[in-house]
């Protein structure tokens, strides 16, 4: 396995060579749970480029921001949820912000969405708790283990069976309401609806239902984590959470609602999500990689099928390029006179070359939009004890592929009355 701990590296290997680095290691357990469809596994090959060509189609940059209501509306909903927040239902509140504006954008409405929410964040609990390496590892060496029934090992694994029930029902259920709402005409915008609004033969219409999946899967918890770590950062940092308001009220004035068409003029919040995404990463260790041919780089020999993972926490704590790097510091990417020095979304946290995050803009964008709307109406401050005294809290973040802050305490306050009201008419009236 070969570990890439500088950001040099991994463009030298994952981006200029990335026709030997863009295949992903085989794992018997993606076959085993059923979610061999799922983009973010599939090996590198034809089928990967129908995937990743209708990524693009659907969510590159100028469609992905097409979404703006939507993210708008899902973020004032936030913002008025956020207000009823505890220490524990914080990523509940998070969660449910990314997962319902992914499947919004996905398929529109669906007559049950709780029902279509519950199972993908039941299936995103098995996968992670049975798909990983060691476990892949496991049935790798004792290929016997297979002929078992998933029962006899407990746990997680006894849920195999489940996982795949959960992917093959929300492989096409959501899909085929879409196809019902289409025919007699009530489907609203989504990348499902889009589409089908093309002709597409059924290996076409497998691709688009893999891919709707896959958003879900990979998306909801990746961004719901960012969004937890942008909220510890401004309450820890309380000058960048004031220094952002008034870029906020300076820009669009002390009434209205910051939204998408705004973001030009908001160059330090952007730094803000940059400087999220690089102090601590949500997907640490990123999504291994492995070579398809054997390669020699700076004299070390790199045989076929090695495993190849980034290290997004060592790039993420270079000193080099981030001087004291554990410091939450939004200023490190602007340039003197306060524009981003990056104006394209490109960060290592979305991961490397063929396989970088296809879904980065539509995070981009569901992040901006969820920053902006609590900026602009909610102040996070330190919870009080019993006693009036603050609560003080340490940045500390759990393990796992996708890491997440641990629970912290905090308290919420409305700092804009105006603007509060305003979103709350806009959400009565739907
Ligand atoms: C802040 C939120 C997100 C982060 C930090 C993130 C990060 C990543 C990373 C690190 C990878 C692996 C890249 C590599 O192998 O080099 C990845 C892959 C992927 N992401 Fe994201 N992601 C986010 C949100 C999303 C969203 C919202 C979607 C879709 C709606 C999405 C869809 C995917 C897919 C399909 C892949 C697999 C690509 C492939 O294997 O070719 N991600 N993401």
């Amino acid at each position: 396995m070969i570990i890439i701990s500088s950001e040099t590296i991994a463009q030298e290997l994952l981006e200029k060579r990335s026709a030997n680095y863009s295949t992903r290691p085989v794992l018997r357990t993606n076959e085993l749970a059923g979610i061999t469809f799922n983009t973010v596994m599939l090996p590198y090959g034809e089928t990967l480029r129908q995937h990743r060509k209708l990524f693009y189609q659907v969510l590159r940059a100028e469609v992905s921001i097409s979404y703006h209501e939507i993210y708008s509306r899902h973020a004032n909903e936030l913002v008025i949820n956020l207000l009823g927040a505890t220490r524990d239902s914080l990523q509940q509140h998070t969660e449910a912000y990314s997962g319902s504006l992914i499947m919004t954008v996905t398929y529109g409405h669906l007559a049950d969405e709780g029902s279509f929410l519950s199972r993908a964040h039941e299936l995103l609990d098995i996968a992670k708790q049975t798909i990983t390496p060691e476990k892949a590892a496991m049935f790798t060496a004792f290929p016997f283990l297979e002929k078992l029934p998933f029962w006899c090992f407990g746990g997680a694994f006894a849920l195999m069976g489940r996982c795949r029930e959960l992917c093959e029902q929300l492989f096409d259920e959501p899909f085929n309401e879409v196809k019902a709402q289409i025919a007699d005409g009530t489907a609203s915008r989504s990348l499902v609806a889009d589409f089908l609004s093309q002709a597409h033969d059924d290996t076409g219409e497998d691709i688009m239902k893999a891919v709707a999946l896959t958003g879900y899967m990979a998306g909801m918890e990746t961004t719901a984590s960012v969004l937890q770590a942008f909220l510890l950062a401004i309450m820890l940092y309380p000058d960048v959470q004031s220094r952002a308001r008034a870029e906020i009220d300076q820009a669009v004035g002390h009434d209205s609602m910051p939204c998408l068409d705004d973001r030009a003029s908001l160059p330090y919040l952007d730094a803000i999500l940059r400087e999220v995404l690089r102090w601590n990463p949500p997907a640490p260790l990123g999504i291994a990689h492995a070579t398809s041919n054997d390669d020699v780089y700076d004299g070390y020999f790199i045989p076929k099928d090695a495993i190849v993972m980034v290290n997004q926490w060592a790039l993420s704590r270079d000193e080099d390029m981030f001087p004291d790097a554990s410091r939450f510091d939004p200023s490190r990417h602007l340039t003197v006179d306060g524009k981003l020095k990056e104006t394209v979304v490109n960060h290592f946290a979305f991961g490397h070359g063929r396989r970088i995050c296809p879904g980065r803009w539509f995070a981009d964008n569901g992040l901006w939009s969820a920053a902006a709307a609590i900026l602009a109406v909610l102040r996070i401050d330190h919870a009080k004890d019993s006693n009036g005294d603050r609560i003080d809290v340490k940045p500390e973040f759990n393990t796992g592929l996708v890491i997440h802050p641990e629970p912290f305490h905090f308290s919420f306050e409305v700092v804009n009355t105006t603007r509060e009201a305003h979103i709350r008419a806009m959400m009565n009236s739907r």
